[in-house]
């Protein structure tokens, strides 16, 4: 089992429901599925897209081998032509999708499969799992990345993951959304990103003393010393200790890079206590690192009492996305075709946000021509089309009193192509294209939707002929279930 590739990460009901629709009149129904997210983690007011390189890379290796296929059969479940078909699976139909490091909001369908049902179907798993973690974790380190104010932060989370998969495109989701380098040196290696790292306590241990240990490693590596200064006393023997190692083994060099790491205590304190004496010493120049179970909340805590720290490390408050680890993505029906007409489906609830919408969508994102700020984002029906000339009056869906007109604006299609007929249509970005493009659309927010108590709301709105679909079809389905 070893080294199985992942096409069978698939939830065991999808199978069932492939082979129902396969062996019926539904077989070939094409129809499409949104995928979304209900509530920006942690209560904050964005989201960062990601995954969407995983789910191409799944869709392109999708084999079910022979060994595969010989366990569905033992369950006695699936007919023969089944099977058959999962033998020469292949995907053949339209995906529309965000780009990767988008930054996206509750309820919008950021990718949209339109596939028949047995395919449909058979990609809810793995879609759904690579957009949950990777979005999840991409936007937990976009939080921290702005706490820290333009300050470095590194990613140390492989040791506390949730397993392989998760330390890897943990890391890369982290890099994605700003972080500036991973422990990780797989998912370096594999992404393309870069790796850095300082020291372990056992170094220092490993050595008769602490100026041992940090003198060794500052000839080892001089270009490139972060000395460790808790493990013993950070005050009294880490900082003394370091200063002397810095100026006897580094600025006779005329290395003016070195740093130090405290690992525990107060950090303010520490920090600050540490930037006295190492500027007393003459070494202005020298870098403070700190980490200790950091996250956006504690870097923004120490950095609001003025604790001189220029970088931090973070590990598993981000890998784990410890404080809300969920995102709470879903694959929802929102169409099917008839005679080649488009119909629209609702999932009713008596939880009104889960309460889908219906259609193939598009997703708009509203910007003001003077600020280059977004403003709202629209749904639309598909086909709709918008003249930027003319103004554009947007309703809040729930209180629909509530309008906003937009005169100068620019209106951008969020969703691009990235199958057509089963074929890969998209050029898969570089991460650091990703990562610029994450930058980039973060300028593109509010200072006030950053922050991390009540940020301001940012409007996700239905067309006029979009809302008016989705309250006609709820008027019907009630009608119907009342019977
Ligand atoms: N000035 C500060 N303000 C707010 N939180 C801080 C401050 N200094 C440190 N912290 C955080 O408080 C927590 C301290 O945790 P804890 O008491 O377990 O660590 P410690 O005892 O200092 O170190 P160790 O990891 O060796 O046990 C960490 O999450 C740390 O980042
Ligand atoms: O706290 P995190 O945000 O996960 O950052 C990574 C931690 O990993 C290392 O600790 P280690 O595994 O050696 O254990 P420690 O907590 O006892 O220092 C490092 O010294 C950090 O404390
Ligand atoms: O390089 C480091 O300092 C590091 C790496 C992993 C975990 N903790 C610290």
């Amino acid at each position: 089992m070893n080294n199985k590739n992942e096409t069978m990460l698939i939830d065991f009901y999808e199978f069932t429901m492939a082979n129902g629709y396969f062996n019926s009149e539904l077989k070939d129904k094409i129809v499409y599925f949104d995928l979304s997210f209900r509530r920006v983690p942690d209560n904050g007011g964005y989201a960062i897209f990601a995954g969407l390189e995983s789910i191409i890379n799944y869709i392109e290796n999708i084999k079910f081998s022979q060994e595969d296929l010989e366990y569905l059969k033992s369950y006695n479940l699936f007919s023969d032509e089944f099977i058959n078909y999962l033998e020469d699976f292949k995907f053949t139909g339209d995906i529309y999708s965000v780009k990767e490091g988008t930054v996206i909001f509750p309820n919008e369908p950021v990718l949209t499969v339109r596939a028949n049902i047995v395919q449909a179907q058979i990609l809810e798993t793995f879609l759904l799992l690579s957009f949950n973690h990777q979005s999840l974790i991409a936007t937990k380190a976009s939080r921290i990345k702005n706490a820290a104010k333009g300050r470095t932060v590194l990613e140390m989370g492989a040791r506390r993951a949730h397993g392989i998969s998760s330390a890897n495109s943990g890391s890369r989701a982290a890099y994605i959304a700003g972080i500036d380098a991973t422990s990780n040196t797989l998912a370096s290696c594999l992404y393309g990103i870069p790796c850095s790292g300082t020291m372990a306590h056992s170094w220092i241990q490993m050595f008769e003393s602490e100026e041992e240990a940090f003198r060794v490693y500052a000839k080892t590596y001089p270009n490139n010393t972060t000395l460790l200064v808790d493990t013993y006393d950070t005050l009294r023997s880490g900082i003394p200790n370091a200063i002397k190692v810095i100026k006897e083994e580094l600025l006779p060099k005329g290395i003016k890079d070195f740093a130090v790491r405290i690992d525990s205590g107060d950090l303010t304190y520490l920090s600050k206590e540490s930037r006295k004496m190492l500027d007393e010493a003459g070494l202005t120049n020298c870098k403070i690192v700190v980490s200790n179970a950091l996250d956006e909340i504690l870097i923004e805590t120490l950095l609001n009492q003025g604790a001189p720290i220029d970088i931090f490390g973070v590990g598993e408050r981000l890998v784990t996305a410890k404080s809300n680890p969920v995102f709470g993505g879903v694959y929802k029906l929102a169409a099917i075709e008839e005679n080649e007409k488009i119909i629209p489906k609702i999932k009713i609830s008596d939880n009104p946000v889960k309460i889908t919408t219906p259609h193939f969508k598009k997703l708009y994102r509203i910007y003001d021509k003077e600020t280059n700020k977004a403003k709202a984002d629209l749904i639309t029906i598909y086909d709709e089309v918008y003249d930027e000339k003319e103004p554009l009056t947007i309703f809040d869906p729930v209180h629909t009193w509530k309008t906003k007109t937009f005169e100068s604006y620019i209106l951008k299609d969020l969703k691009l192509p990235i199958y057509k007929n089963g074929k890969l249509v998209y050029k898969l970005p570089t991460i650091k294209e990703i990562r610029e493009h994450t930058k980039n659309e973060l300028n593109h927010l509010w200072d006030e939707m950053l922050r991390f108590e009540n940020p301001h709301k940012y409007y996700v709105d239905l067309s006029q002929k979009l809302w008016t679909t989705k309250i006609e079809l709820l008027k019907k389905m009630n009608k119907n279930s009342s019977i």
